[in-house]
């Protein structure tokens, strides 16, 4: 569905390198998160994805067109974008967030209402509740909601997601990570997740690609990576997630003996 190939990008004149030499291939139907440190490149690359930042060099393919030769406003429509730190825009409702890319499409009015209520329905907002308030009258995770709601709107095959679930409460953010998943399988989406949150990755993600200085280090399955690092960066991400996995298995024991 996507496909990078020998692609880099560089910011002034090349001093900074950001990602080098990047190879990557999104499957169909996929769940592939991008695992990194900040700064490793992760934000860089997904934006290469959908055409908001060229590459200095090599091509990136998606559903078998060049996009460098198509039309980036087509494209970015085609693309849902799930931005880190959400971006709704404060002066328009949900309803008009939500309904932003139908609107640029010039879907009528009555059209963009349902699927605005559908999308609502379909993150778990009420839409008799929710459709007329501003972004500042809701909680992080409901904006973060209609964040999702948006990037969804003009049905996109492939969904791309910087840190969604990042300023989020645990419980919020446990329940986010869940809807999504099913949103993801249900509607058959592609979807590429950025995060730096190890854990998050292993249970949400199909394939990890970790990337480390803006390479890209490692690709597997989640279980893959456990029972093979095959890469000391790696490892060494790994042992944090591992160490808290035992710890509350002991706890869990534990409490189960003390019943
Ligand atoms: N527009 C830009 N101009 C100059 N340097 C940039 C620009 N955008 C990114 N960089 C640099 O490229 C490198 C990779 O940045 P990027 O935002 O892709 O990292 P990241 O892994 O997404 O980090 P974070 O998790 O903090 O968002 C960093 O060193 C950053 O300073």
């Amino acid at each position: 569905m996507i496909s990078a190939r020998a692609v880099s990008k560089s910011f002034d004149g090349g001093r900074t390198q950001s990602v080098l030499d990047l190879d990557l291939d999104v499957r169909p139907g996929e769940f592939l998160v991008l695992l990194g440190e900040s700064g490793s490149g992760k934000t860089t690359t997904l934006k290469m994805l959908n055409g908001l930042i060229p590459p200095s060099s090599g091509a990136i393919v998606v559903d078998g067109e060049d996009i460098s030769r198509v039309d980036q406003v087509r494209l970015r429509r085609r693309i849902g974008y799930v931005f880190q730190g959400i971006g709704l825009f404060p002066h328009l409702s949900v309803a008009e967030n939500v309904a932003l890319v139908p609107t640029l499409l010039g879907w009528p009015a009555e059209e963009r209402e349902q699927r605005v209520d559908e999308l609502l329905r379909l993150v778990h907002l009420d839409p008799e509740v929710y459709r007329d308030r501003a972004p500042s009258e809701l909680s992080g995770g409901q904006r973060q909601r209609v964040g999702i709601a948006r990037a969804l709107a003009g049905r996109p095959r492939i969904v791309l997601m910087d840190e969604p679930f990042g300023a989020l409460d645990p419980i919020t953010r446990d329940h986010l990570q869940i809807e999504y998943q099913k949103i993801h399988r249900d509607l058959g989406l592609t979807t590429v997740m950025v995060t730096h949150d190890i854990t998050e990755s292993l249970l949400l993600a199909d394939r990890i690609a970790v990337m480390n200085g803006g390479r890209l280090v490692r690709l597997g399955e989640p279980a893959e990576l456990i029972a093979e690092p095959g890469d000391p960066y790696v490892a060494q991400l790994l042992e944090t997630p591992r160490r808290q996995a035992e710890r509350l298995g002991d706890l869990l024991d534990a409490g189960k003996g003390a019943r």
